[in-house]
């Protein structure tokens, strides 16, 4: 089998439909999930390159884990459910630390999974099918809908406080060396990397998506690929992959206030 040319991996709390997201997009259908135990990948073709897409257990007892299945990421999908506030701190306070093993480049997706329980999102897709508002059915598929719990807006937040985190803040003075660069336009050596560094707008990579519909989950996954070939030929570029080693992984350490240590 090819080795991966590049490593997406989907943290969050349990129960937030990690395996659920990834089973809709990668075999279009939303079967019943167990709760995952240690991590399982997929192997996704994209153009020539070939993505590992990691799911991983949202239980404590695996937490551990995280940061292994972190190391070398080229992106980080960050999941929570819109309907469970404490999901989304979740994030913040026991699932970024995990991602300090990740490519120092690492890309960041911010998703809501479960969309289809929320009442406005479900109306929005009635109308979107061309059914009249209070059409039974709709984007739920039969759910019972409840108020929304979480706001995109508390989304983009944390994904804003994960750029200061990682020290990507489009307010921030990049440091000399990332804007020093040596190319070749004859072999193509730091092109990509020299015009496509750029941080994406919060808004952009903030989802909200229903696996159980399938809302959103190809737009979710499709960008994320888009994203990371530059990553990945940016990784190229700089040497060779990290390899994953078991016993060098440590736990972080896990803080309530402003991310993580
Ligand atoms: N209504 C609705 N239910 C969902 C959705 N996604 C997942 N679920 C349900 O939520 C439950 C948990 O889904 P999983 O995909 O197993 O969650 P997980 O994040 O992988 O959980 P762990 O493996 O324990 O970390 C299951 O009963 C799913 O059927 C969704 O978009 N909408
Ligand atoms: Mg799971």
């Amino acid at each position: 089998m090819r080795k991966p040319d590049g490593k997406i991996v989907l943290l969050g709390d349990m129960n937030v439909g990690k395996t659920s997201l990834l089973q809709r997009y990668m075999e279009r259908r939303f079967p019943d999930t167990v709760s995952t135990v240690g991590g399982a990948f997929y192997l996704k073709q994209w153009r020539s390159y070939n993505i590992s897409i990691w799911d991983t257990a949202g239980r404590e007892q695996f937490h551990g884990l995280g940061s292994m299945y972190c190391r070398g990421a080229a992106a980080v999908i960050l999941t929570y459910d819109v309907n469970h506030p404490q999901s989304l701190v979740e994030l913040e306070d026991r699932f970024l630390g995990l991602t300090d093993t990740a490519n120092t480049d690492c890309l960041f997706a911010i998703v809501g999974n479960k969309v289809d329980l929320v009442e406005d999102r479900a109306a929005e897709a009635r109308e979107k099918e061309g059914h009249g508002p209070g059409t039974a059915g709709g984007g739920g598929g039969g759910s019972p809908q409840v108020p929304r719990q979480v706001r995109p807006e508390d989304a983009v937040a944390l994904y804003k406080k994960i750029l200061k985190y990682k020290m990507l803040d489009e307010k921030e003075v990049p440091a000399a060396e990332q804007m020093c660069f040596e190319t070749s336009a004859k072999t193509g050596y730091n092109v990509d990397l020299l015009f496509e560094k750029e941080v994406p707008a919060a808004e952009q990579m903030c989802f909200e998506t229903s696996a159980k519909t399938g809302y959103n989950v190809d737009l979710l996954f499709e960008t994320l690929f888009d994203m990371v070939v530059p990553v990945i030929l940016r990784q190229r570029a700089q040497g060779p992959p990290q390899t994953v080693d078991i016993s060098s992984c440590k736990t972080p350490r896990r803080t309530r206030s402003g991310c993580c240590a």
